[in-house]
């Protein structure tokens, strides 16, 4: 049965702290963040999404990309083991928020390491990005947790940017979209389509055929609108300073059974 449900998590007060690796550092505007916070929730509540926000981790300035702190397939959530040591300690919390909402828990152990920005739902197929947070153990390991479960995991490499979800999202007919420079091997998917931005790559679906995207990826709205697909766009500028994307900040859970 589908279900509607997303976890969010407020952007605390060290968020201009956040991590950044593959981009040079810019400041960050707390204040028109939780603006853009807010209307990217509210994008979510307008088309049919419950949302439950996960308490606030105030020492961790990434808590707001919450997307990274764990995998859900089915009704199961398997907790990430953040590849940035910092980041571990938004774990707890996101585990009551999932245990709370019906989710039996599984959780990546050491030495593996994953986050949920690597791990790309498309059907029943999980492609995970073998890169800089995410290696090896935690892609066997999450092969150990979901392929019992009708999940077919596919790892790819990810060396050009943070995630493997900075790099390819997918379109509600299964095929990945993503802005070549930043692919390591489009080839990897079976229907792959470029696009012209790199934060045209990322978008989150709505339901029905709506996109919530970038509003900084005009051109690809255009192409995505022109396949009959209807983007949402929102700002999220402050967040993208920080090498986050519309996916990262929530974990949509679509298949809980109540
Ligand atoms: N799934 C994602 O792409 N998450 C973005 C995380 C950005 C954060 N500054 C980090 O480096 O971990």
């Amino acid at each position: 049965m589908p279900s509607k449900q997303a976890l969010v998590r407020r952007p605390g007060p060290r968020l201009a702290e956040g991590l950044v690796t593959h981009i040079e550092r810019r400041p960050v505007d707390p204040a028109l963040a939780l603006r853009q916070w807010e209307a990217y929730v509210q994008v979510l509540r307008d088309h049919g999404w419950h949302t439950t926000e996960v308490d606030p981790a105030d020492d961790c300035p990434d808590a707001v990309f919450v997307e990274d702190s764990m995998v859900v397939f089915r009704n199961v959530a398997l907790l990430a083991r953040p590849g940035a040591g910092p980041r571990r300690a938004e774990v707890p919390a996101a585990r009551a928020a999932v245990e709370a909402l019906g989710c039996s828990v599984n959780e990546i152990r050491a030495p593996g390491t994953l986050d949920g920005g690597d791990v790309l739902k498309v059907g029943d197929t999980l492609y995970v990005g073998r890169g800089g947070r995410t290696n090896a153990d935690g892609v066997r390991q999450l092969r150990a947790v979901f392929e019992p479960l009708g999940a077919r995991v596919v790892a790819v490499p990810v060396s050009r940017v943070l995630h493997l979800k900075s790099a390819v999202t997918a379109l509600p007919d299964g095929t990945v979209i993503g802005h070549p420079p930043l692919v390591d091997d489009p080839a990897a998917f079976p229907r792959f389509l470029p696009v012209a931005e790199e934060s045209g790559s990322h978008v989150v679906l709505l339901g029905g055929g709506k996109l919530l995207m970038a509003a900084s990826a005009p051109r690809s709205a255009e192409l995505f609108a022109d396949l009959g697909y209807q983007p949402v766009g929102v700002d999220i500028s402050e967040f993208e300073k920080l090498e986050g994307c519309v996916t990262c900040l929530s974990v949509r859970l679509r298949e809980l059974y109540a």
